[in-house]
């Protein structure tokens, strides 16, 4: 097989445009199967909307961003936000927060395999022995980790983290992203990762694109220059 035939995703001369401003044109780039890709550049690049161009929710002002339909579709994105802190009094335990992911009008309890959808995305993220935890007294690490659970929980061929370990201590950073790096390493799912935390790209990368304004460039993490 060749090496363009494992491209999960590819942007073909994308460009993007707000008003007269150009955020990015001619981006050619394909993401691999299995990478764990990294969207470095500072506020205002565009990192956000191209994820949102990615998941079909901005239309590009032109060229395309091709999904291979061999590996995936838009159902197979799991996308875990930045962090937001849950008010001390939410009174959802970790468990059934992971589980509204799955909550249906007509039928309000889960199936038998659902439940064990829900039960392996919470050992998966090391989560089990906290699911009775109310998810507004979890640390900051557990919450994060709920979100990953309930991102993952439709095994997503292609999992986004949207700067989701920014505002985390130290540890929880590089425990979450152990998790990732799981995922990445044994089922082979593709990772974007959005970061400003450059010793994180350094340790889990394999290829990036950083963003400035106007331009962009691309590569190996490993090749990239520490300043
Ligand atoms: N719907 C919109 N209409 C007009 N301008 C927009 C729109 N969405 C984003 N922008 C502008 O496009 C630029 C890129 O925004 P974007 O949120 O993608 O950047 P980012 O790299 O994700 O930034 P941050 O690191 O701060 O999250 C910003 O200047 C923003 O104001």
């Amino acid at each position: 097989m060749t090496e363009a035939a494992q491209a999960i995703i590819s942007f073909v001369d994308l460009k993007m445009t707000f008003k007269n401003r150009v955020l990015y044109e001619h981006l050619n780039l394909d993401i691999q199967k299995g990478d764990f890709f990294c969207l470095l550049g500072s506020n205002g690049t565009g990192k956000t909307t191209l994820i949102y161009l990615l998941l079909g929710l901005l239309t590009p002002s032109d060229g395309k961003i091709w999904l291979n339909p061999e590996m995936m579709t838009k159902n197979d994105i799991g996308y875990v936000p930045q962090f937001r802190n849950i008010e001390e009094n939410y009174p959802l335990s970790i468990e059934n927060f992971v589980a509204l992911k799955l909550s249906h009008s007509l039928r309000p309890w889960l199936s038998r395999s659902e439940r064990l959808q829900v039960r392996q995305a919470l050992e998966k993220t090391n989560l089990w022995q906290k699911r009775k935890q109310i998810m507004g007294k979890a640390s900051g690490g557990e919450k994060q980790r709920a979100y990953l659970a309930q991102a993952i929980l439709n095994q997503p061929k292609l999992l986004i983290l949207d700067e989701s370990t920014a505002s985390l201590d130290q540890q929880s950073k590089y425990d979450v992203l152990d998790l990732v790096a799981k995922l990445n390493r044994e089922n082979q799912t593709t990772i974007i990762f959005i970061s400003h935390d450059w010793p994180l790209v350094k340790k889990y990368g394999k290829h990036y694109l950083e963003l400035f304004p106007g331009k962009f460039k691309y590569g190996k993490v490993a090749d990239l220059a520490e300043n």
